[in-house]
């Protein structure tokens, strides 16, 4: 089997040649994040004065640039940053990588009971992780605009194998079992521990978790234990915060305020920010966003394979 890098990890070792120049960067970066973010919501490339009213016009209120940045591979760490070279949302950074993040194809393949069913071929793979009824299967079929590739429910447990998606015939969505479903009844309750995470330490293609967590309720222990965990096993991840249509009335009721205490408690996990980004399965946020981060870590992971 062919051995790939995983992005998270390499981009420290091996950064790739880049204008050390601020001003360049900045011009280089905003062109990609415009031309990416067009290719993502599938327009034409637009003329150039456009795309930059665009690209500026997609920055959301209240992520400043200030925010502790996720640099993709081929941006150096110290690059200077402008607002339009965010993902909106998210504290992303677009950079070289980025390309066309369309999902034209989606085909549902199998599902494994166990990590050694999977399907064993070369094509990189996202899985997409979380707490039960945290919003993955629906995040799926958010990404691919399939109503129903992968089956959603209230009832919490829905879920109970490792699900391959095809996407585009050339890379996997993979839509996993929930973790933390203490109440489901035995036959429903998985080992979650070695059934996924075998998954996560032997699969070769998996370029990185997309990490759910519900940005509508507080910051939950066995989350940051998940974070955690993967951080130890250095296994790439994104937050992925879902459900951020909702807001409730009192304390713990705000999104904002959820994701920002989810980040002062994961901080010390990390010696470099996590990349993360808001989502709404319902509305539609953050769609266009994650795809093109997703679209720059294979893009990078394919062209970079040793
Ligand atoms: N308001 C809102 N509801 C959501 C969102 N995403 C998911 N839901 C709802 O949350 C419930 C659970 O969604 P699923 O996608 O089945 O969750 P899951 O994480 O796949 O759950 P398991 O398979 O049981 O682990 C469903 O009722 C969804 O409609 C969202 O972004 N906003
Ligand atoms: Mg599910």
């Amino acid at each position: 089997m062919l051995l790939r890098p995983r992005p998270f990890l390499l981009q420290a070792l091996a950064p790739l040649p880049f204008s050390r120049s601020p001003l360049a960067v900045r011009r280089t970066l905003s062109a990609h994040a415009a031309e990416a973010g067009a290719a993502s919501r599938g327009d034409a490339a637009p003329p150039a004065r456009t795309r930059h009213k665009n690209s500026r016009k997609a920055v959301p209120p209240g992520v400043s640039v200030n925010t502790a940045l996720f640099f993709p591979p081929g941006v150096e760490r110290d690059a200077a940053v402008a607002a339009e070279m965010l993902i909106p949302g998210s504290n992303i950074v677009v950079g070289p990588y980025a390309g066309d993040a369309r999902v034209k194809e989606a085909e549902f393949i199998k599902c494994s009971a166990h990590a050694r069913d999977c399907p064993k071929d070369d094509r990189p793979e996202f899985a997409v992780l979380g707490r039960s009824n945290v919003g993955k299967s629906s995040l799926i079929n958010a990404l691919t605009r399939r109503k129903e590739a992968a089956l959603t429910s209230k009832k919490p447990g829905k879920t109970q194998t490792i699900n391959h998606f095809l996407i585009n015939k050339s890379w996997y969505l993979v839509d996993l079992p929930g973790y933390g479903f203490a109440a489901a009844s035995k036959s429903a309750r998985m080992d979650w521990s070695s059934f996924t995470k075998g998954y996560f330490l032997n699969r070769d293609t998996l370029v990185g978790v997309l990490l759910l967590v519900d940005a509508s309720i507080p910051p939950q222990q066995i989350d940051l234990d998940c974070a955690n965990w993967l951080g130890r096993n250095n296994v790439g991840l994104t937050f992925v915060f879902t459900k951020c249509d909702k807001v409730k009335k009192g304390k713990g009721g705000r999104p904002d305020e959820n994701i920002k205490e989810f980040q002062e408690n994961i901080s010390s996990l990390y010696p470099e920010p996590p990349p993360w980004i808001m989502t709404s399965s319902t509305t539609g946020l953050g769609r266009d966003g994650l795809l093109l981060h997703m679209s720059q870590l294979r893009n990078y992971w394919d062209n970079e394979a040793i």
